[in-house]
């Protein structure tokens, strides 16, 4: 059974490799904005579900046809933050005002994955859930927030910003699970797998030494 990450996403395939797994990548290419439109009045928990789990379904049929077993997992995150909703800042100037915002606050990174376990061909069972972290943002003097902005890492990612990466410097700490912040929570895909009747040694590749 083939383990298949249903995104672009370095972080996630960064991860999971870490973690033992070698993903096969397969990238959804869903029109996130009209998903998120359609959801109106949705909790942000929904949003980020139904978007991972749109994300994994999209490449349903383009994995069966060469994986016929597989386990394909599709993952959404965003920052819940000032009642809002967001994904990544599609211009520096949004970035920065953002970041004007979060300073000195804290919001939540919450990650929707899903998981379809497909077996000869069929989905035969499914599992959803959400990982929710808590962000204590920094505050980067204008000098860094500037220097931050222009390196182009806060509109590749949700939220503005990263724990692993650049945006480390202005995060004071997080409460909660830290993969889950950076893309796919390990210890929720472990449940969720469990919940599928599998488990992630189960696609663990050899140590290496
Ligand atoms: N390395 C790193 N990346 C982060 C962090 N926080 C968010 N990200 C990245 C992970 C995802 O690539 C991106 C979240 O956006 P999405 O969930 O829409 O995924 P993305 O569009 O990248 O790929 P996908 O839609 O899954 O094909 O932000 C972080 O703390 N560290």
């Amino acid at each position: 059974m083939r383990f298949v990450l249903a995104s672009q996403s370095p972080a996630r395939l960064g991860m999971l490799r870490d973690a033992g797994i070698e993903p096969v990548v397969r990238v959804s290419g869903v029109d996130e904005e009209a998903i998120e439109a359609s959801l109106p009045d949705a909790k942000p928990d929904t949003v980020v579900v139904a978007l991972a789990e749109a994300k994994a379904r999209a490449v349903l049929a383009d994995v069966v046809a060469e994986h016929p077993d597989a386990l394909i997992v599709g993952c959404d995150s965003m920052l819940h933050f000032d009642g809002q909703l967001m994904g990544k800042p599609a211009t520096v100037d949004i970035a920065r005002e953002r970041w004007g915002r979060m300073a000195g606050n804290t919001g939540d990174l919450m990650t929707g994955h899903a998981v379809l376990r497909v077996d000869g061909g069929e989905v035969t069972a499914t599992a959803t859930g959400t990982e929710s972290t808590v962000v204590r943002f920094g505050k980067p003097t204008e000098r860094e927030l500037e220097a931050y902005l222009a390196s182009g890492e806060p509109l590749r990612v949700a939220g503005a910003f990263t724990l692993d990466g650049r945006g480390g410097w202005f995060v004071d700490g997080i409460d909660g699970d830290s993969s889950g912040v950076i893309g796919i929570s390990l210890p929720l895909m472990r449940r969720l797998l469990n919940e599928v009747g599998l488990s992630v040694v189960d696609f663990w590749s050899a140590p290496t030494e």
